[in-house]
């Protein structure tokens, strides 16, 4: 109770990060934090190898490191962040947007705006000369939903042997594991649990870039196993901010979105000398075109969940929970491509048939409020979807879908027919040996 007490009353100066350990036997990493006088440890446990990391596997470590402090800055937001592990420019600069544009729906919901301008403070160092990683067999992040199922079959496809990995795989990744045939590898993170003591008591919390850490522990494990690109598969629209506060972006998906990934290769180049070592092979397509391209595989219906409150890490629902913005878009995104007994038997319900959806629904075709601060697609993704559903014999009684295609205005149904969300477009960093997978 001292602790949380203290960590209630005092105004946070700075986070600061003493030196990481990395036991080769074992796998495990220790990353230590300081919040002023306050300690936290993370553990990072890699699939073991036989013999000593290369050495780039330390360097992702330190920036690992690094962003993974964004779960215990979060306690106090104090205005200075401080390390002794000298960065490249490139790294400098991706400290730096995680520390703000990644914590900004945090910031936000916490009326926190100092944290918008925050600047890591470390000494310099040389950028490293780049080696690419290109011809070796990819590792290939699985989340559990149907975006990394896509891009894992895409690579099978193209013959180019994909290894599935995840950290804390849950039973819904396991299972897509399973379902994919593939053997896996995989790492354990444990946030060390005096936060969530404080989190219960009431200390300062929020959302976090949970993706660049993610993708920092897929980069290190590739490096460790020398294996080739980390392939992502995050898609276009999560480069769209929900909302501007205080003049700036906020999106709850920055980790996601394409200014993440290049800042993180730019970072993983300059730091560790690895060049075209990670990029999202679904960062030119939509979610209704990745949600198209997901209907061709009928093998994981009985696995694939996107809904994130099956990954929670305490409380989590079995698969689709059925009543948050991100099952309500999965849903309408994925019914134009499938028969309706398929899609109702993947999520266990009709959420077009139920009236309730309707409020939620509205806020996703942008009728009410911003886009929610969930992983979901832009508004016109949801009107293209919808306007394929409406004259559809088999979803005609679906209340849902006559109340919603009554509410939206003919502006939209005009610029959903000349939408290019089946046109894969923006800015990408799929290498060229990639480019005609998806
Ligand atoms: C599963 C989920 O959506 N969790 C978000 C939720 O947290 P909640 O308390 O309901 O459950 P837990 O995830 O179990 O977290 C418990 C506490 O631990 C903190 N924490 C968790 C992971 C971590 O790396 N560091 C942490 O400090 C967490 O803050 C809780 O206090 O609400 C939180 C507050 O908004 C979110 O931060 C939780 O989000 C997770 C970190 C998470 O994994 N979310 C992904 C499903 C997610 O949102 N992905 C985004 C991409 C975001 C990005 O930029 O990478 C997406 O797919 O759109
Ligand atoms: N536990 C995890 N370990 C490693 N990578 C993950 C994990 N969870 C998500 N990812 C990766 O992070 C990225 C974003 O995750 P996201 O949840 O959007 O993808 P998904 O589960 O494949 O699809 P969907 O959007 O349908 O949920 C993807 O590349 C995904 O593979």
């Amino acid at each position: 109770m001292g602790l949380v007490l203290r960590v209630l009353d005092t105004s946070f100066r700075r986070l600061s990060f003493p030196a990481l350990t990395f036991d080769p036997a074992t796998g495990v990493a220790q990353l230590p934090y300081t919040l002023d006088g306050l300690d936290f440890t993370e553990t990072v446990t890699f699939p073991a190898i036989d013999g000593e990391p290369p050495a780039a596997f330390g360097r992702v470590l330190e920036l690992l490191h690094l962003v993974a402090g964004v779960s215990y800055f979060k306690v106090g937001a104090p205005p200075e962040i401080t390390t002794s592990t000298p960065l490249s420019p490139a790294a400098a600069a991706l400290l730096d947007a995680v520390y703000t544009k990644g914590m900004a729906e945090y910031a936000y919901r916490n009326d926190l705006p100092h944290v918008l301008s925050l600047s890591v403070s470390a000494p310099a160092a040389p950028p490293a000369t780049p080696v690419s990683v290109a011809g070796r067999r990819p590792l290939s992040p699985v989340g559990g939903g149907k975006d990394s199922i896509v891009t894992l079959e895409a690579l099978r496809r193209g013959g180019l042997d994909p290894v599935p990995f995840a950290v804390n795989p849950n039973w819904v990744i396991q299972s897509v594991f399973a379902a994919s045939g593939l053997t896996p590898l995989a790492a354990h993170r444990k946030i060390d649990p005096k936060l969530f003591d404080l989190n219960a008591a009431g200390a300062l919390n929020g959302h976090i870039p949970v993706t660049a850490i993610n993708s920092l522990i897929a980069v290190a494990t590739a490096v460790l196993h020398g294996l080739g690109p980390v392939v992502m598969s995050n898609e276009r629209s999560a480069s769209d901010p929900n909302l501007v506060w205080h003049g700036q972006e906020i999106n709850h998906q920055w980790s996601k979105g394409v200014e993440a990934e290049g800042l993180l290769r730019e970072a993983l180049a300059a730091q560790a000398g690895l060049a075209d070592a990670y990029f999202s092979l679904l960062r030119p397509l939509s979610e209704l075109h990745i949600a198209r391209l997901f209907a061709e595989h009928t093998h994981y219906d009985e696995v694939v969940t996107s809904c994130n409150a099956a990954f929670k890490l305490r409380d989590a629902s079995a698969r689709w929970c059925g009543h948050c913005p991100k099952c309500r878009f999965v849903f309408l995104a994925m019914a134009p491509f499938m028969p309706r007994a398929r899609l109702v038997a993947i999520f266990g319900a009709d959420l077009l048939a139920d009236e309730t959806q309707i409020p939620g629904y509205k806020e996703l075709l942008g009728l009410d409020g911003h886009k929610p601060f969930e992983c979901v697609g832009e508004v016109e993704e949801s009107v293209v979807a919808l306007s394929l559903l409406r004259d559809r014999a088999e979803w005609a009684d679906a209340r849902v879908v006559s109340e919603l295609a009554a509410a939206v205005p003919d502006t939209a149904w005009a610029a959903a027919k000349t939408s290019d969300v089946f046109v894969p477009g923006g800015t990408n960093y799929v290498p060229p040996a990639f480019a005609d997978l998806v």
